[in-house]
């Protein structure tokens, strides 16, 4: 026998025998439990990037054990599945009880990755949901994990997706897939809320302290907040949240379902769902067609993350002790976000230093993009390119109020005349992309997925891997919308 086909057999071809990891926490946490499998399942794609990031063998991600395996359908050695248990608040009301209703951790790589299938059956946290995802919203999942990632904002990242011909039914029948995940941890905010709502502190504290030692040792340092590691706790998140919200706004992100379950206690971008990248700057857009009282706005981010937080801070309460550190633990929200903000606008704006009169040209320039509708990622692309070339004439053409356009102009330029010009091109030029995934380009992608034609979903997903390269020949993708785009209607149904 060949000794070395003997140990390459031995060798996981991906390893989930991480210890230490969620399911070291115990049953109260979850349930140990098998995906349900689905029948003929194929790929629909796949991101080599994640696959490189899991060290996944090429040859063996293209095998059909890899197919099965990410589908739900084969157990690779070493996993321990389980779907988790939490609650939350869903557009401002406490639900109660939810859970992985529809996902399940496979279990986490010996260098603390997470791995989930979303949609890969029912589970006891299903309540009346069958445990499974449709294609579209699947295909929407995966591309904007890895568009955001390439953006720079902090995601779950996505390993690839696999479809069946199962029937699902959602407003009319639909097939089903199941999108891989990867995170360096898939706990929420409703974990939290979860423990402390049953009173049980115990397991609260388990919690709080699995979260502090992986992912947060420095809040054991006595010079945080009074010594108190949960309200250190507390700040951390707070402040990566508020870094989240700087990202989110300045690159136009609509969520669309920011309930206190899909906020990441790690600060990611997590559950893409009705998301959307803003076309028009329209500061109260609302994304998901579903949240009818606009809650989740894309102007109430920020406000509706602190809000957030006020129900972890809740949570932790026990832990803390004392409400009056648990209320100074959220004090720098405000600041953090409106300085990494600032920060993000500047880089925008191609302005390399703080100055005074900065907050009020970002304030005029979003006023100015509000009132004349003007499509958000196009104005800072082509300022991008204004600024390389000195010609300001095409972003000039985007307001229909030119006048108002000449004024901001002319105080922008004194504070470009203090900055090296190709250093501000090249500032701007990797600071605001010329691909986003807007809603319709997913939805042609995903028009041609559904007929079995995965090329739009590819070139697709190649573009949005390097949103700031130029991409010769692909200006369609980075054109505006088309007139169909606005009556694209994304709920919560997935
Ligand atoms: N089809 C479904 N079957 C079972 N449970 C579901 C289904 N859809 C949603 N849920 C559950 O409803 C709750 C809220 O759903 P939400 O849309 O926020 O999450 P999700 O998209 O399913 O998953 P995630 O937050 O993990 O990305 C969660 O507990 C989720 O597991
Ligand atoms: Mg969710």
């Amino acid at each position: 026998m060949n000794p070395l086909a003997a140990s390459t057999a031995a060798i996981p071809p991906l390893d989930l025998t991480g210890k230490g990891g969620f399911a070291s926490l115990g049953p109260a946490f979850f349930t140990a439990l098998q995906p349900t499998p689905l029948p003929q399942p194929h790929w629909i794609g796949v991101s080599t990037d994640v696959a490189d990031l899991l060290a996944l063998d090429a040859g063996w991600m293209a095998s059909d054990e890899a197919l099965q395996v990410f589908t739900g359908n084969a157990r690779l050695p070493g996993s321990t599945p389980l779907a988790s248990v939490y609650s939350g608040h869903q557009f401002g009301v406490w639900a109660g009880q939810l859970g992985d209703g529809r996902a399940i951790l496979l279990g986490e790589t010996p260098g603390g990755l997470e791995v989930q299938l979303k949609g890969s059956g029912r589970t006891p946290y299903s309540r009346m949901g069958d445990g499974r995802a449709v294609l579209r919203s699947s295909i929407r999942e995966f591309l904007c994990s890895e568009a955001m990632h390439a953006l720079g904002v902090p995601t779950s990242r996505a390993l690839c997706v696999t479809g069946s011909p199962a029937p699902v039914r959602r407003e009319e029948i639909e097939s089903a897939a199941v999108v891989t995940r990867v995170a360096q941890s898939f706990v929420r905010f409703g974990h939290f809320e979860h423990f402390a709502a049953r009173g049980q502190v115990n397991e609260l504290r388990l919690l709080a302290d699995y979260v502090i030692d992986r992912y947060y040792p420095a809040c054991r340092s006595t010079e945080q907040p009074g010594g108190n590691a949960y309200a250190a706790l507390l700040q951390a998140v707070s402040e990566r949240t508020a870094t989240l919200m700087a990202h989110w706004q300045a690159v136009g992100f609509c969520h669309g379902v920011m309930n206190t379950d899909n906020m990441s206690i790690l600060g990611l971008t997590i559950d893409y769902g009705p998301f959307q990248f803003l076309d028009a700057f329209v500061p109260g857009h609302v994304c998901n067609h579903s949240d009818t009282q606009g809650r989740y706005a894309y102007n109430r981010q920020p406000n509706v993350a602190y809000w957030n937080l006020f129900c972890l801070a809740q949570a932790l309460l026990p832990l803390i002790g004392d409400e009056e550190q648990a209320q100074a633990a959220l004090v720098s929200y405000k600041t953090v976000f409106s300085d990494d903000f600032m920060a993000r606008m500047r880089a925008k704006l191609g302005l390399t230093a703080q100055r005074a009169g900065d907050a009020e040209l970002i304030d005029h320039i979003l006023l100015l993009l509000a009132k004349n509708g003007v499509d958000y990622t196009i104005f800072w692309r082509r300022l991008s390119h204004a600024v390389a070339q000195n010609d300001f004439e095409p972003v000039r053409d985007l307001f229909a109020d030119r006048a108002g356009w000449d004024q901001w102009l002319l105080s922008y330029s004194e504070l470009l005349a203090l900055t090296d010009k190709a250093v501000s091109a090249h500032l701007m030029l990797s600071s605001n992309p010329k691909f986003v995934l807007r809603n319709h380009l997913g939805e042609q992608a995903i028009r041609a997925a559904k007929q079995g034609d995965f090329s739009e979903l590819q070139t697709l997903q190649r573009l949005l891997q390097h949103p700031f390269d130029e991409h010769p020949g692909h200006d369609a993708w980075a054109d505006f919308p088309p007139d169909w785009a606005s009556s694209i209607e994304i709920s919560c149904s997935s």
